[in-house]
């Protein structure tokens, strides 16, 4: 069994600051020698570059520590002679550079002056933004060092995001080779126009030596999302003397050489003059996103603009999140996986990270385009060329890949036989685990520093593996991690053991997916090898991550999830309050629906089951409880359950309203159920967004009897609408659905403890007496459920911990 293992702190904060790594190796840099002070300002940097200023400033501070040791000292100890000449250089060169800090600090000070004053004639001075600009002026010198190397960390080289955040369309980021210090090699961070196959060790292109050349500028940087230069309004950064990076590399030395009060000075001055040359980028950045034609939006002049971002949610922790998953909504959706694919990656992405969503490309969607990166890969021996197509929506960047193989499969994507799924599957991972590589999102791919990947499910479960077997076992991608989430263990990949041909993959490898069951026996095993290569595993409810432990919950997995629960998590899903919103839902805008809020649900929601009982061509009853059901036609949602229960209801007076699609049994008894009961039940066969919207919205109860429910999103939903639960108490309904306590009216809805007849039965007879006696009760429920957080945002920050657990994980 793995486990993390725990460094000593010294080897772990070495190892930590290796993987915060700034694009620039400091120990290759020879500074050069001025008057024995070491020169931070070498020669070949191109000035008015963003990398520059940034490699510059951590040029000075790697020397800067070296100095501290007496490194540099120990340079200039040659002839005394010398040694004083130099001294007196240095003191003379001092003095001019206090000189020109002070001009500095003055023109700082008026500067704030200025924009105090025009910040006070726009802004509410309450409105809680000064202190956080304020106190950074005051960092101490500590803080600015690691201000710096937060700098670093923003280099391409290691991938982070951190100021990619909301900023990720500032294509002029370099994306240049890292040299990997453990192994020497070359590690091949952004690879667009190279060709290279899967399996080859990448090339490294030995252009990229910025120490001593000119960074070259790529064929993406002359894009229109190239970072602007400042404004010629702003004299403080137009004037080059006062350049940040002459500033901070003088001052820096200025503090080693002072022993006595200056020091203290020289501190505060390159806090600020740090703290100007990280806004300033922050600027550059803030720039190129608002001129983004992808944004909608060009900046106005506003000279307090630069005062107005906060730091990213997510802080120091801000990675390249790559999503993978065979579905994502809107543009392909089976069930609650294309939902979480669509809605968590702009969870994410609002906490600053760079978010990526891969998926295939079944249809043609409008809103991506081709990249125009071409790549071929091998499935079962042959050779099949894939396109990417991107869009940026909503911060997130969405990649889809092409391939003979998903097209015309729109309908079905989960058609075909065993082998047809596997080497689709086979050809997503593949592809999907070289995207950071190959795919410029912006005009800058992501390349594989500080970066995880999140697959989904068996489909793509050989991500993981994949990551594992061809990059990381090789010295490839050291620093990238992967996450797998099972949103349902049901579903494994399960085939022969020959399966193992398809997937392409070291002998060795076999044992990984080999798995003995009494129902399979030995048999080749997707899931398993995924959930023992991952990184990490994420479930999505807490009570879901209990039962996969158990033989019952685990479906033949449940050792090697207990095995790995030292990596295991349980994180509720939230829901997509922007699409599943009464107030704003763009499917209650016709047909006599309307949106609503919690201020006019009684109004509005009267409407909308008026609305939905004509639509269906329902007896339209104001009084008359209306259920709801929705999803996938399987064991799993407890059909058959409703099935045994519908005798009673319809001796009660109610109507049900069920839509589904999926197992041809449970199609007929949907028909069947509204044949034999037209006046009380429509049965719904198909898939239908909209409608599912409007039944959410219309409905009074929505019942969930799931024989097992790894989270569940309609109850989210429907509590979202002011639509009454009744769910089986299991996995995520367990978690979401608190039980209705009549006495302290508290709860959101009702709940049974097994997946019996009479236990619905029972529920719902509660569910209806409240419904038909309690009005206040029925909208104490309505209310509490509609007043709940039920958004991304709590869940996203979990998932950011598992994330981060991840990447320190070795
Ligand atoms: N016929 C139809 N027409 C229109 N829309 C339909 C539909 N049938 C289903 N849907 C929609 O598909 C989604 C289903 O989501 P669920 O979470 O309930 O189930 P699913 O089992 O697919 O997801 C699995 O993954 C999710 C995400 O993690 C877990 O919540 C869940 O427990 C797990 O089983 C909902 O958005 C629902 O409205």
């Amino acid at each position: 069994m793995a486990s993390i293992k725990s460094f000593p702190t010294g080897l772990e904060s070495s190892i930590l600051a290796n993987r915060h790594r700034p694009l620039i190796s400091v120990p290759n840099y020879r500074p050069k020698k001025v008057g024995g002070i070491a020169d931070c300002n070498s020669p070949g940097i191109s000035s008015n570059s963003a990398v520059d200023l940034l490699s510059r400033v951590s040029l000075c501070n790697g020397r800067r520590s070296w100095a501290r040791h007496g490194v540099v000292k120990a340079a200039g100890g040659e002839a005394e002679d010398e040694a004083e000449d130099s001294l007196q250089a240095t003191i003379e060169k001092s003095k001019k550079v206090l000189a020109i800090q002070k001009d500095l600090l003055q023109q700082i000070a008026e500067r704030k002056k200025l924009v105090s004053s025009i910040k006070n004639t726009l802004i509410d001075p309450e409105d809680g933004e000064q202190p956080y600009k304020e106190s950074k002026v005051a960092i101490s010198r500590d803080e600015a060092f690691a201000e710096s190397e937060e700098l670093g960390n923003d280099l391409p080289g290691n991938g982070n995001g951190s100021h990619l955040k909301q900023f990720k369309s500032s294509s002029s980021y370099l994306d240049p080779a890292t040299k990997s210090e453990e192994n020497g090699k070359d590690l091949p961070v952004n690879r667009v126009q190279f060709d290279a196959s899967p399996t080859k060790q990448p090339k490294a292109d030995s252009s990229w030596d910025i120490q001593s050349k000119e960074v070259p500028k790529m064929p993406w940087q002359y894009s229109a999302l190239s970072i602007p230069q400042p404004s010629s309004s702003n004299s403080f950064y137009n004037d080059s003397k006062y350049s940040a990076e002459v500033i901070a590399s003088n001052t820096s030395t200025f503090t080693e050489e002072d022993s006595d009060g200056k020091s203290k000075d020289t501190t505060i001055k390159t806090s600020i003059i740090l703290e100007k040359s990280s806004r300033k980028e922050e600027e550059q950045h803030e720039d190129a996103r608002e001129s983004n034609p992808e944004n909608g939006n060009v900046k106005a002049e506003d000279p307090t603009n630069q005062d107005v971002n906060p730091p990213p949610l997510a802080g120091a922790n801000v990675m390249n999140v790559i999503i993978v998953a065979a579905e994502c909504a809107p543009w392909v959706k089976t069930g609650g996986l294309g939902d979480v694919a669509g809605s968590l990656p702009k969870a994410l992405a609002r906490r600053g990270h760079r978010v990526m969503v891969v998926v295939p490309r079944y249809g043609d969607y409008a809103e991506a385009h081709d990249s125009g990166v071409r790549k071929r890969y091998k499935v079962d021996d042959q050779d099949f060329e894939v396109n990417y197509f991107h869009a940026y929506i909503d911060c997130v960047d969405f990649v889809f890949i092409d391939s003979p193989l998903f097209r015309n499969i729109e309908k079905n994507i989960y058609g075909g036989n065993r082998t047809d799924i596997l080497m689709r599957m086979v050809l997503f991972c593949k592809a999907a685990v070289e995207v950071p590589w190959h795919v410029p999102c912006g005009g800058v791919c992501y390349g594989d520093g500080n970066m995880a990947f999140i697959a989904n499910d068996w489909h793509t479960a050989l991500l993981p593996v994949y990551l594992k077997a061809y990059y990381r076992d090789n010295g490839l991608m050291q620093y990238a991690r992967s996450v797998l989430v099972i949103h349902n263990i049901a579903h494994q990949g399960r085939g022969p053991v020959n399966d193992f041909n398809i997937v392409d993959l070291p002998p060795h490898y076999l044992d990984v997916f080999k798995l003995y069951d009494p129902i399979g026996g030995e048999h080749f095993n997707i899931f398993a090898a995924g959930l023992k290569t991952a990184d990490r595993i994420v479930t999505v409810s807490h009570g879901y991550a209990w039962e996969l432990k158990t033989s019952e919950g685990g479906w033949g997995l449940h050792q090697i999830i207990n095995e790995n629960d030292w990596k295991l998590r349980g994180i509720v899903n939230g829901i997509d309050t922007k699409e599943w919103s009464p107030e704003a839902d763009v499917h209650l805008k016709s047909d006599g629906y309307v949106n609503y809020s919690i201020d006019t649900l009684q109004i509005g929601k009267s409407q909308c089951k008026a609305a939905l009982q004509k639509e269906l061509g329902l007896p339209v009853r104001e009084d008359v409880p209306v259920i709801g059901f929705i999803g996938r036609l399987d064991n799993q949602k407890g059909v058959d359950l409703i099935a045994e229960a519908v005798p009673w209801m319809m001796g009660q007076d109610v109507q049900l309203v069920m839509l589904g699609t999926g197992r041809h049994d449970l199609e007929e008894l949907l028909r069947k159920f509204e044949r034999e009961h037209y006046d009380k039940v429509r049965g719904w066969v198909g898939f239908s967004v909209k409608t599912a919207h409007r039944i959410t919205a219309g409905a009074d109860i929505l019942l969930m009897p799931s024989r097992f429910e790894p989270c569940g999103l309609n109850q989210l939903y429907a509590m979202r609408y002011g639509t009454i639960p009744v769910v089986h108490a299991v996995g995520g309904l367990k978690d979401t659905v608190q039980p209705f306590n009549p006495f302290e009216e508290s709860g959101l809805g009702w709940t049974f403890s097994r997946a019996e007849k009479d236990k619905l039965i029972h529920a719902l007879g509660n569910c209806f007496l409240t419904y038909r006696e309690y009005k206040e009760s029925w909208e104490g429920l309505q209310k509490r459920g509609m007043s709940r957080d039920l958004s991304w945002d709590n869940a996203a920050q979990n998932y950011e911990e598992v994330l981060v657990a991840a990447k320190y994980q070795w």
